[in-house]
């Protein structure tokens, strides 16, 4: 499911954070939001699921189009709409409960499965998040009990366990070894051919490895948009090019 961001302004407050950013995050396709810190990618992120809804203070405004409609307009369910649209975060989150709970927790808030089709639903999600055989034989152990990458992967495998369209990642490999992140971009690779994925890092290398397309942003501002390839060979832009070669940022 494809989400199209028109002209969206964001505010802490009365500090605006986004300025008129206008691009569409295309279907089972890996977007990347890079750009140095304080840029607005993870804002930008947590509008696309109105995350930023639970803080007070803080608003969106213009249009995030998605199944034709627009979020940002009142009236909408956005507890509906985090099932559709999820999201992992930078630190990985497991629950304090069973590795199974964890997976069947969020399921249980939206179906209402039997025991026979809730274990199936728990097995489907941990082999999507490619965990099933290092967690098959522990189920009822403690989700904190598990490595930081195996959490991750745990996190990631709770979010697709409600079959939502579209997967948000903020840094979703910050704070993982490099086995645990390379085990973690093979997955969104993977994840792709169901989901549409947004993905913001600090790790130039990390988007173009596994984006499709790019958008850097400065400041606020979408700079450039474009295919991965484009952005990172051929960047339109001066400001883009300085940044990915690191002559920036
Ligand atoms: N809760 C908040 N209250 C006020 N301002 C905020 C808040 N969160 C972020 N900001 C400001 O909004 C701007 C964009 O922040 P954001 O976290 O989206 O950037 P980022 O590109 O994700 O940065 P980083 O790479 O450091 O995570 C920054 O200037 C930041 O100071």
């Amino acid at each position: 499911m494809s989400i199209q961001v028109q002209n969206l302004n964001f505010f802490y407050g009365k500090t605006q954070s986004l300025h008129n950013v206008s691009l569409d995050i295309h279907d089972r396709q890996v977007t990347a939001f890079i750009g140095p810190s304080g840029c607005g990618k993870s804002t930008l992120l947590r509008t696309l699921n109105r995350m930023y809804d639970l803080y007070p203070g803080q608003r969106a405004e213009g249009a995030v189009v998605y199944r034709g409609r627009n979020i940002l307009e009142p009236g909408m369910d956005v507890n509906m709409l985090r099932a559709k649209v999820g999201m992992v975060f930078q630190k990985p989150t497991p629950f304090p409960m069973s590795i199974y709970d964890n997976i069947a927790f969020g399921v249980r808030l939206y179906e209402n499965l039997s025991k026979g089709e809730m274990d199936e639903r728990v097995e489907w999600a941990l082999n999507k998040a490619a965990l099933w055989g290092e967690v098959k034989d522990k189920l009822n152990k403690s989700g904190l009990s598990l490595s930081g990458g195996q959490q991750q992967r745990l996190c990631i495998a709770r979010g697709v366990a409600v079959k939502p369209d579209v997967l948000l990642l903020d840094e979703p490999t910050s704070a993982l070894d490099p086995i645990s992140t390379a085990k973690v971009e093979e997955l969104i690779s993977e994840l792709k051919q169901d989901y549409t994925i947004a993905i913001v890092t600090h790790n130039m290398q990390q988007a173009a490895r596994c984006s499709d397309y790019t958008a850097y942003m400065y400041l606020g501002e979408l700079v450039e948009f474009g295919e991965t390839d484009q952005i990172f060979m051929n960047p339109h832009r001066k400001e883009t090019q300085d940044y990915i070669t690191g002559r920036f940022g």
